[in-house]
């Protein structure tokens, strides 16, 4: 029985990350707004480019937490965040489905986002990936450390020292490694289950620029910093 252990050292690069993440999370507002009213199409496509526009901010500043990603080639920054950014609202967005609610909220917040003009045949990949997300019920710093590890993803497009980004990756997935058989002791298959959750995002991927201007309206408005992250317009 392997006895696995994390040093001192993983637990200050854990620290870090986890502070970073927490310190840039997107407050869960959105949620409770969806919560709270039901807003038109418009007005939710609206809360949409807000909510996703303050995303790339907010992980431009997490990345900048991330040790050495500062050292990295300035270009190869911008190709890591341009190519994970729509993966780290896709995350989050599960992330925050995914959090305890009150009977009943969840299904109220699945229908609103159901309605929210989003066309149909987009539901079931984004739903199911939401539910698998939640059926991993991640702590907070598996949360971090997968954000982290979608940021530092070697073969992102127009990265040119893909090595520079696996040496930055490794630890991150050595220490969610050690991290997923000390929390699942019960589940050796967890972080490779963590992993495949990777995968599944990068679909989502594919879809992302359809399902904003398929949102069942008019004249799809988008902010100059999602035209840049999102290939639309
Ligand atoms: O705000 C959003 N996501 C989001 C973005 C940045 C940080 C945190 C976020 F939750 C949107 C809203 C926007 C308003 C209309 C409904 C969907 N959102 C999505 C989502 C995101 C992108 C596409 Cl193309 C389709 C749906 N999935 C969600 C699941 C949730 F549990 C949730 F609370 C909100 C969610």
């Amino acid at each position: 029985k392997e006895k696995v252990e994390i040093t001192k050292a993983q637990r200050a690069l854990m620290k870090v990350i986890v502070d970073a993440y927490n310190r840039h999370k997107i407050p869960q507002d959105v949620a409770k707004k969806l919560l709270q009213d039901q807003y038109s199409a418009e007005e939710n496509f609206l809360l949409l480019t807000e909510m996703a526009t303050s995303q790339v901010q907010v992980l431009v500043e997490f990345t900048k937490n991330i040790p050495g990603f500062l050292s990295l080639n300035h270009e190869d920054q911008i190709a890591l965040l341009k190519g994970s950014a729509v993966e780290a609202m896709f995350l989050r967005s599960a992330q925050v489905f995914s959090q305890k609610m009150p009977n009943g909220h969840t299904e109220v917040l699945e229908e609103r986002i159901r309605k929210s003009g989003i066309s149909e045949e987009f539901m079931t990949p984004m739903f199911n990936f939401y539910k698998s997300i939640g059926e991993l019920h991640m702590i907070e710093e598996e949360q971090a450390l997968l954000t982290a590890i979608t940021i530092l993803t070697p073969d992102r497009p127009f990265v040119k020292d893909q090595q520079a980004v696996e040496r930055l990756q490794e630890p991150m997935l050595e220490v969610l490694r050690k991290l997923c058989v000390l929390q699942h002791p019960q589940e050796p298959q967890y972080f490779a289950r963590l992993l495949g959750r990777l995968t599944e995002l990068r679909t989502l991927n594919h879809y992302h620029a359809e399902m904003l201007t398929s949102w069942r309206m008019n004249d799809h408005k988008f902010t100059p910093l999602l035209c840049e992250i999102w290939d639309v317009q």
